[in-house]
């Protein structure tokens, strides 16, 4: 059987990674730090998936395990030094701490001797999540380790897509899921292109499949989350029943369309249907989904290169309109979550500093002009509130 070790056996995690390895034939160590959820693996050593559709068909997922890499770093190393793949489903800002752990088992793999070759592929709603991860985890190898891994370990981008929301089951295993999914992964990068897995697109370049996702179900859902909040709503079914927030969608849909058929070989007609199926996908009555999961941690949301100002950069560099993109921003900057630290933090930064100078520092951008621009977008979102 052969092996994967999983960082993160969160929602995504468990809800669609660990589906895929295991139709694929893997035995899965998932690495976490939530004891409930590591515990409940090592007893059970399976779980389901509930898809999130009429039906409510239930996925089987077995022969795994669960390693607690805050009581047992060990163990995850030596699972790195004999495993055949490593994903990981654990958010952009954790990266950086599981790197060590990764660097360790390149390293245990080179004192062994091991010629098998291994690709580790981060699975996270980021441009580059998986060669930023190598960067990360090259900080932690000398030289030497680092030509081993240059020639023996392989780091893909890819982008992963299903709607998993915060879950509320009594057993902690269970994950419900909408139907869809798409896990494209950039064959270029690849170490092991012998190792493919069923149901997972292999492509030569991803950066035109990784932006229409991103500009599409991140962006087109991340604008349902603020401009909801901003009306008062709490939930993503709420929000989007309002037609003046449908409205922002297909605004910021119609913004990020023209950018794309722009960019990339797309047509506008194919991506109006990939697009019209997203926004589809927000309205599935079986999931319930909290604006406060999409709309999570708006300041790394409004950075240089994500949904918001990566489109809106370009589509100003090419005359383009981005104006329901810069009215949503305006909101995001009014977001205010108490259970959210990156919210409180924004607000608190809107109080002792200027407006100017918090857009300056959250998204980077160095455009006066455009920063002007969203400055008063904010102060008129903010007057309006
Ligand atoms: N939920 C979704 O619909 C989708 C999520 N993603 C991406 O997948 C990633 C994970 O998202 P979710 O599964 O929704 O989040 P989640 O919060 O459900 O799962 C993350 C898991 O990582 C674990 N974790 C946190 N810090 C850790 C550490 N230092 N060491 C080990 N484990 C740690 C948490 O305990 C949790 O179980 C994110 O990058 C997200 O953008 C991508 C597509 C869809
Ligand atoms: O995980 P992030 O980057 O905070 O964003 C949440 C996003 O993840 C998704 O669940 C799937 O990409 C989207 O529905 C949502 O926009």
């Amino acid at each position: 059987m052969m092996k994967a070790v999983h960082f993160g056996a969160g929602n995504i995690g468990r809800g669609f990674i660990g589906e895929t390895l295991a139709a694929n034939g893997f035995s899965i160590d998932f690495v976490d730090v939530n004891a409930t959820i590591i515990d409940a693996l090592n007893a059970r050593g399976e779980y389901d998936i509930e898809l999130a559709a009429e039906g409510q068909e239930k996925i089987h997922v077995s022969n795994v395990k669960g390693l607690n890499n805050k009581d047992h770093p060990e163990l995850v190393v030596a699972a790195i030094e004999e495993t055949d793949l490593v994903t990981t489903a654990i958010g952009p800002k954790i990266l950086p701490f599981i790197a060590p752990l990764i660097a360790d088992g390149i390293k245990g793999r080179q004192t062994t001797g091991d010629k098998a070759k291994l690709d580790v592929i981060a699975c996270e709603n980021m441009i580059g999540g998986s060669q930023f991860l190598k960067q990360e985890v090259y900080k932690h190898l000398n030289d030497a380790e680092q030509a081993y891994a240059d020639e023996y370990i392989g780091f893909p981008n890819a982008a992963v897509d299903r709607i998993v929301p915060i879950q509320h089951h009594e057993d902690p295993l269970a994950v419900s899921v909408e139907p869809f999914k798409e896990w494209v992964v950039d064959e270029s990068q690849m170490e092991r292109p012998d190792l493919k897995l069923t149901s997972v697109e292999y492509v030569p370049d991803l950066e035109p499949y990784i932006e229409r996702k991103l500009f599409s179900v991140n962006t087109g859902h991340a604008t349902v989350a603020y401009t909801g909040k901003y009306k008062g709503y709490t939930t993503i079914g709420e929000a989007i029943a309002d037609p003046e927030i449908f409205k922002q969608l297909e605004g910021a849909l119609s913004e990020t369309r023209d950018l794309l058929s722009h960019e990339f070989d797309f047509t506008v007609d194919e991506l109006k249907a990939y697009q019209d199926k997203v926004a589809s996908r927000f309205q599935n009555t079986y999931i319930s989904d909290d604006i406060s999961r999409v709309a999570r941690t708006p300041i790394r949301k409004l950075g240089y290169d994500e949904r918001f100002i990566r489109p809106i950069r370009s589509l100003k560099e090419k005359g383009l309109d981005y104006s329901v993109l810069l009215d949503t921003v305006g909101m995001i900057l009014t977001y205010d979550e108490p259970a959210d630290d990156e919210s409180v933090k924004l607000q608190g930064l809107l109080k002792e500093k200027s407006a100017d100078a918090v857009v300056r520092e959250v998204t980077g951008l160095k455009d006066d002009d455009l920063i002007n621009e969203i400055v008063a977008k904010y102060n008129e979102k903010l007057a309006a509130k």
